[in-house]
């Protein structure tokens, strides 16, 4: 069978209508000529999602909002339902992200009921699980920390659709400016018992990426030396150039120095 293999980024809070029409071009003539077992994802802020989604129609991309509420609607200002979601076209939905934990108070029972409630619409979900620094020495206390957040979050989902849920190991430790960069050996034993505790709890085959500090550099060893099916990439995907040569070096088709 042949291995997919994802690649995502999240935008977090960032670019404008222009700068997201530059890199869904870019990207989109990149996908023109794409395997046929490579995914790649985007999530965009919401009011970017009704664009993007006209724009790389029938590219294959797939594009998502970056949370949603658990509710199908009703008085929760400032929220967004996966129901409106599906309705726009978005293909999936990012849960449990570590700065909607930190930042927003997000709870793993929080973040089940949404990831219940979007599968339920038609939705996919990537769902983010991760450590902090706190912890990420003690093997024993990371490894049920992370079984303790899937088996929550994924404790109330629907049967699943090929390809509709994927699992982020997003080390907290490991994400965004100032982080420590992550060495593979420091990720590839958590990828592995996320691999067990996923396939305990799904019937369906759940591919599972990397996210965390993903760069030219370090993608290539950890997409290839850990059991990752892929990598979810931030801030050095903002730029659409560097997003497609920091997959197309992770799958061995560049080398890092050009
Ligand atoms: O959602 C993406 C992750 O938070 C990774 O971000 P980063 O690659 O900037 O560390």
């Amino acid at each position: 069978m042949t291995r997919i293999r994802w690649f995502g980024t999240n935008w977090k809070m960032n670019k404008s209508p222009q700068t997201a029409r530059e890199w869904t071009t870019a990207v989109g003539t990149y996908m023109a000529e794409m395997p046929a077992d490579q995914r790649l994802f985007v999530m965009p802020p919401y009011p970017l999602l009704p664009q993007i989604l006209q724009d790389t129609k029938g590219t294959g991309l797939i594009v998502g909002a970056q949370n949603c509420h658990w509710v199908t609607s009703g008085a929760f200002t400032g929220e967004v339902s996966p129901q409106l979601l599906k309705e726009i076209g978005a293909h999936n939905v990012l849960l449990g992200h570590a700065e909607r934990r930190k930042q927003f108070g997000e709870t793993d029972e929080m973040i089940g009921r949404k990831a219940s409630a979007a599968l339920r619409v038609g939705l996919g979900v990537v769902l983010c699980i991760g450590e902090d620094a706190s912890i990420k020495d003690d093997p024993a206390t990371t490894r049920s920390f992370l079984e303790k957040q899937l088996s929550i979050a994924l404790g109330d989902i629907p049967a699943l659709a090929p390809e509709q849920l994927v699992v982020a190991y997003e080390p907290v430790w490991a994400i965004g400016v100032g982080a420590d960069p992550p060495a593979v050996y420091e990720v590839a034993e958590q990828l592995r018992v996320i691999r067990h505790v996923v396939d305990q709890i799904v019937n369906e085959h759940v591919p599972i990426v990397y996210g965390g500090s993903v760069t030219l550099e370090n993608g290539p060893s950890l997409l290839t030396e850990t059991v990752a099916d892929g990598l979810f990439i931030g801030r050095h995907a903002l730029d659409p150039a560097m997003f497609i040569r920091i997959i197309q070096t992770a799958l061995g088709e560049r080398s890092v120095v050009e």
